[in-house]
């Protein structure tokens, strides 16, 4: 495949790197600082997009590529309020785009289990929950886009959490939750490619259910393999449409 991207920083370069290693050919890099090459005479020369950008950036980015009818995988977090918008106008337009918070497989599996513990939870009112993610201090959002995903699977699992608020830990607010709310506790530490947990906590016992990226390997290989499967279909997909975890 020949892939353009958008977004050249830490993930662009490494996705580079995998995608190379499977074949495939990079076309176009765009970054802050050539914007101006991103037009669809450039991303048509593409089979695909694969965006690791910024939030402030990455609407505009699906934007051109709806416009060039470039296919496009969008790693990038910070804009899911935006998702029901984005999929109207990519099932309009006849496009495709694939997003996922988090592409590591480790993860997926994570977000699978996740909402089965939430079910098996209801059983047990004595346990409160939170979602805890910690991230390098590069991080534009908060929270991360994978614990958004997380909290959001034990929303749908656990009747007792009607919605999730966040605290940047550090930052000087401190939240005070009300029973029926999940918190996201976001903690900012150097060089920490992605640690996400999951703590059930009763008078008696906790229950911890982690996952602790090693770096952004998993992350880059999943993009790239989410372009491979994204060939040839047409829609708004999210990664849960790439796995399949029944069992
Ligand atoms: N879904 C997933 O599996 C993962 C998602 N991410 C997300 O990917 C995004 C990027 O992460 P990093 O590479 O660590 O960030 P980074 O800050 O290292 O790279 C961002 C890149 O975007 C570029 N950029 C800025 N404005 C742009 C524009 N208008 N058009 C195109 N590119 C532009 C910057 O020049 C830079 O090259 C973040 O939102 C992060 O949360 C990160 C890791 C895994
Ligand atoms: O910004 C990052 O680095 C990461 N962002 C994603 C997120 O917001 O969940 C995925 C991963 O945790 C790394």
């Amino acid at each position: 495949m020949k892939i353009a991207l958008l977004g050249y920083g830490k993930m662009g370069r490494i996705i580079e790197q995998f995608a190379l290693d499977r074949g495939h050919e990079i076309v176009l890099k765009i970054d802050e600082n050539n914007v101006d090459q991103k037009n669809s005479e450039n991303l048509r020369l593409a089979d695909v997009a694969i965006d690791f950008s910024t939030p402030h950036s990455v609407i505009s980015n699906i934007e051109s590529c709806f416009e060039a009818g470039l296919p496009l995988v969008v790693g990038t977090t910070g804009w899911y309020d935006r998702i029901p918008e984005m999929k109207n106008k990519c099932e309009e337009s006849n496009n495709s785009l694939l997003y996922a918070s988090n592409f590591s497989v480790g993860v997926n599996v994570f977000f699978f289990v996740n909402e089965v513990l939430a079910k098996i939870m209801n059983r047990y009112p004595q346990y409160d929950v939170l979602v805890e993610e910690i991230h390098h201090t590069q991080k534009l959002d908060s929270p991360s886009g994978t614990a958004i995903t997380i909290a959001e699977g034990v929303l749908d699992g656990l009747d007792r959490k009607k919605e999730w608020v966040n605290e940047l830990v550090g930052n000087g607010e401190e939240v005070v939750t009300k029973p029926d709310q999940l918190l996201i506790e976001s903690h900012r530490i150097e060089d920490v490619p992605g640690t996400h947990t999951v703590v059930y906590s009763s008078e008696v016992d906790d229950i911890e259910f982690k996952h602790k990226a090693h770096g952004r390997a998993g992350f880059a290989l999943g993009a790239v393999l989410a372009a491979e499967w994204l060939q040839g279909k047409k829609g708004f997909y999210s990664v849960k449409d790439m796995f399949d975890f029944n069992i």
